[in-house]
C-alpha cells in the first residue's frame, strides 16, 4: 500500500528542516506533489523557496527530515531522473549558444534533440551568438531550453523568467511548458510570476518564513471563487 501511494508522487518532502549558521531557513516543511502535475513554489522574497528547491534536488542535506522523488530517497539514481534550473546558475560565457547546446547534448544522455531544435525557435534563441554577449533574459531562455529539452521526468525550475520581458514570460508560459506538460512529467516551478503562470498551475504550495502555510489544489481554490493571487494576498498579505 505505502509502495503504491509512493509510486504516485513525485516528490515527497518530510519535516525537512534546514538551518544554516544557527538561522533556520526552512522549517518542518511537508508536503508531496503527485506525478504529472504542474506545481508552483509560492512566497515572498526570503521566504526559503530557493533553499528548498536544493534540498529536493539533492544538491543541499537538509538539517533533518528527508526527501523522495519517485519513492526513492535523493540519491545519484534520482538525480539523473531530473532537470534542475538553480536560482543563479551561470554558463560558460566564452561558449556561442550552439556549443553549448552540443556540449549539453554531449553530457545528457536524455538530451532530446529534436526538441531542442524546436525550443531553440520558440525561445529566440541567438544560436551563434557567445553567451557573453547574452543580455539576462535572453541567457534565462538559453538555461530554460537546457532544462526543457531533457526528457527527465521531474522538471524543478527556480525563477526561469528572471530577466525575461513580459511578453515572452506569457509566451513561455502558455506555450513552451504548457506543451511539455503532457501528465506525464512534473513540474515544480518557484517564481514571483504569479499572473502569467497561475493559469499553468494544478498545485500551489505557498511559503513563507520557511515554513509551508498552505498547499492548494488551483481547481478547489477556483471552485471556492479564489485565484492563485487572491489565494496569495490571503496567505501573504
Ligand atoms: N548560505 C546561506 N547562509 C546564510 N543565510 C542564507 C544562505 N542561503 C540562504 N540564506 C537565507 O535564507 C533565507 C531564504 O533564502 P532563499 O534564497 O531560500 O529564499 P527565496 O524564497 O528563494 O528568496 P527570493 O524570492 O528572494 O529568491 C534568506 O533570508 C537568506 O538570506
Amino acid at each position: 500500500m505505502l509502495h503504491e501511494i509512493q509510486a504516485v508522487l513525485a516528490i515527497e518532502c518530510k519535516n525537512v528542516s534546514m538551518s544554516i549558521r544557527k538561522k533556520t531557513i526552512v522549517q518542518h516543511a511537508s508536503f508531496s506533489i503527485a506525478k504529472g502535475k504542474i506545481a508552483g513554489l509560492l512566497g515572498p522574497n526570503g521566504a526559503g523557496k530557493s533553499t528548498l528547491l536544493r534540498i529536493l534536488t539533492g544538491m543541499t542535506q537538509p538539517t533533518s527530515g528527508y526527501v523522495r522523488l519517485f519513492g526513492e530517497r535523493t540519491s545519484v539514481s534520482t538525480l539523473s531522473r531530473l532537470s534542475f534550473l538553480p536560482d543563479r546558475g551561470k554558463l560558460p560565457a566564452w561558449l556561442t549558444a550552439r556549443e553549448w547546446l552540443q556540449f549539453a547534448s554531449d553530457i545528457y544522455p536524455d538530451w532530446d534533440a529534436e526538441r531542442a531544435g524546436q525550443l531553440s525557435v520558440s525561445l529566440a534563441i541567438k544560436l551563434d551568438t557567445r553567451i557573453s554577449s547574452l543580455s539576462r533574459g535572453e541567457e534565462a531562455r538559453l538555461q530554460l531550453l537546457t532544462c526543457l529539452a531533457r526528457t527527465t521526468p521531474l522538471v524543478i525550475l527556480d525563477e526561469p523568467f528572471t530577466g525575461v520581458d513580459l511578453l515572452s514570460r506569457e509566451q513561455i508560459a502558455s506555450t513552451v511548458v504548457a506543451d511539455l506538460a503532457d501528465g506525464e512529467r512534473t513540474f515544480l516551478i518557484a517564481t514571483h510570476d504569479i499572473k502569467e503562470m497561475e493559469n499553468l498551475f494544478d498545485t500551489i504550495v505557498l511559503i513563507g518564513d520557511g515554513h509551508i502555510h498552505a498547499v492548494d489544489d488551483v481547481e478547489g481554490l477556483r471552485c471556492a471563487g479564489k485565484s492563485v493571487e487572491s489565494r496569495y494576498r490571503e496567505v501573504f498579505a
